[in-house]
């Protein structure tokens, strides 16, 4: 039998709950891809233990560097993606675990507008089947009712009813996004993942998609979680701002805080790197050393403990000078690249040789880092121990000895949330614990800090 949903009745009692309450709590989500090795190799921890809540009306934003898991965060708490652990609540329902019914209403309530209306709108379909094609699947009231709703669409995202018989190929980018916008809008949902909705399109384009969303927003009460690359836009229309590194949310909450005064040792690199419009403002940039970890193979303390420039050091490590305690670093970051990357055959067979493959020997890299330093034999030691275990290519037990005898806390340990700024603000990181300095006390500073 067809039926007309109505707002306040939503299928999902959670749903219905008063704009500023709790509309979803996410609870150490974790999203992970098999590897599709025969062999059974490690999964790629897309979203590794991620907890937050969104509040009905927001609009909170999710960034970080590409592949840092916000797409899979969004297409896990939509259900296009299955959780591996955690939960996703709403009210008394767990949308990781819906079926029948629940999970039917949820997919009419929670929708994505995707990055690229390039490839994401069918080009063999009317621009009316593309707008109704969900309200068929959900066989939503009678065909003329479909009709007139999607007429009414057209009009909403700034379209005009004689496009209705139109295709995708004619029209441009932005009109393509209102295309997108109008058929992720046709059930009425609560709650819409926007993943980059306006990353693909021109400059003066981008701006006229955005004030179409935050109309739409305020028209007809949404929630939106809004994944993005580009901070200024994040910064412009989100609430709040979820900052993600390798599968966690490292910092969370109000916008203007955030960006003001960022607690997260990943959140003040990532901020520092925003170019300044004003050329002439002094800011120091933090270049991050090296490249994320791989997912498969994330670090066991806290994520960004390999790349941290704050850091905290073991104890007893007061004697060693900086740029000697860098070197360290650079070596553990040589070695990780070292063990992830596959040598081919060829120079595997090269090696066995005694020729000279692509790869710096260890010897040249040691040499490279330590020559010319007076290094305390506490540093000393574990270095020539590892460097002799490299020698033999192994990497990952020169790597574990590194860590045993000069890691640190946060080399072992995952890091807490620790609640940080004035307004439920939350940073995970070890050095918001009373016995260690803050970040801002130890790093560069940034934006307009002294
Ligand atoms: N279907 C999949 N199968 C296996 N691995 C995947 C799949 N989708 C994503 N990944 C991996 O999961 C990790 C997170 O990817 P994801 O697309 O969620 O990140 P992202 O932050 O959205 O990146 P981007 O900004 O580039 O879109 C990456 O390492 C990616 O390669």
């Amino acid at each position: 039998m067809s039926q007309q949903p109505e707002r306040g009745d939503t299928g999902l009692a959670g749903l219905d709950c008063a704009p500023g309450e709790t509309l979803l709590s996410v609870r150490d989500l974790r999203t992970y891809y098999e590897s599709g090795d025969l062999i059974g190799g490690q999964p790629v921890k897309a979203v590794d233990g991620v907890s937050f809540d969104v509040k009905k009306g927001e609009t909170i934003g999710v960034v970080g560097e590409s592949g840092c898991g916000k797409t899979t965060l969004g297409r896990t708490l939509v259900r296009l993606e299955a959780a591996t652990g955690g939960e996703v609540r709403v009210g008394s329902d767990d949308v990781t675990e819906l079926s029948g019914e629940d999970l039917k209403a949820w997919r009419r309530n929670a929708q994505v507008v995707f990055q690229d209306p390039e490839s994401s709108l069918n080009d063999r379909m009317t621009i009316g089947e593309i707008i109704r094609e969900p309200l068929d699947v959900h066989d939503w009231g009678t065909p003329a009712e479909r009709r007139a709703r999607v007429r009414d669409l057209l009009e909403k995202v700034g379209l005009q009813e004689e496009h209705y018989y139109r295709y995708p190929h004619q029209f441009s980018g932005g009109q393509r996004q209102r295309i997108g916008i109008a058929r992720a809008l046709a059930l009425e949902p609560e709650f819409v993942v926007l993943d980059e909705p306006v990353s693909a399109l021109d400059v003066s384009v981008q701006a006229q998609i955005l004030n179409l969303l935050m109309d739409l927003q305020d028209e007809l009460g949404l929630t939106y979680l809004f994944i993005a690359h580009d901070l200024s836009v994040v910064r412009h229309i989100c609430d709040r701002v979820a900052v993600m590194y390798l599968g966690n949310v490292m910092e969370l909450g109000p916008t203007d805080e955030l960006f003001e005064d960022p607690a997260n040792p990943y959140t003040r690199a990532l901020l520092s790197a925003v170019p300044e419009p004003d050329p002439t403002a002094e800011i120091d940039r933090m270049t991050l050393r090296g490249t994320p970890p791989s997912p498969r193979d994330p670090p066991e303390g806290c994520a960004f403990s390999t790349r941290c420039p704050v850091k905290i050091r073991p104890d007893g490590s007061d004697e060693v000078d900086e740029s000697t305690w860098e070197a360290v670093e650079v070596f553990r970051e040589t070695l990780r690249a070292r063990s992830r990357t596959e040598r081919s055959l060829s120079e595997r067979a090269r090696e066995l040789i005694g020729l000279e493959t692509r790869f710096a020997t260890v010897d040249e890299v040691v040499g490279e880092l330590f020559t010319d330093r007076d290094i305390p034999v506490s540093v000393k030691e574990p270095v020539d121990q590892a460097a002799d275990l490299a020698r033999e290519g192994d990497e990952d037990a020169a790597l574990e000895h590194l860590k045993g005898e000069l890691g640190s806390v946060c080399d072992h340990e995952s890091p807490e949330d620790h609640a940080v700024g004035t307004e439920g603000r939350e940073s995970r990181c070890h050095r918001h614990a009373a016995e260690y300095e803050e970040p801002s006390a130890v790093g560069p500073s940034v934006g307009g800090e002294d």
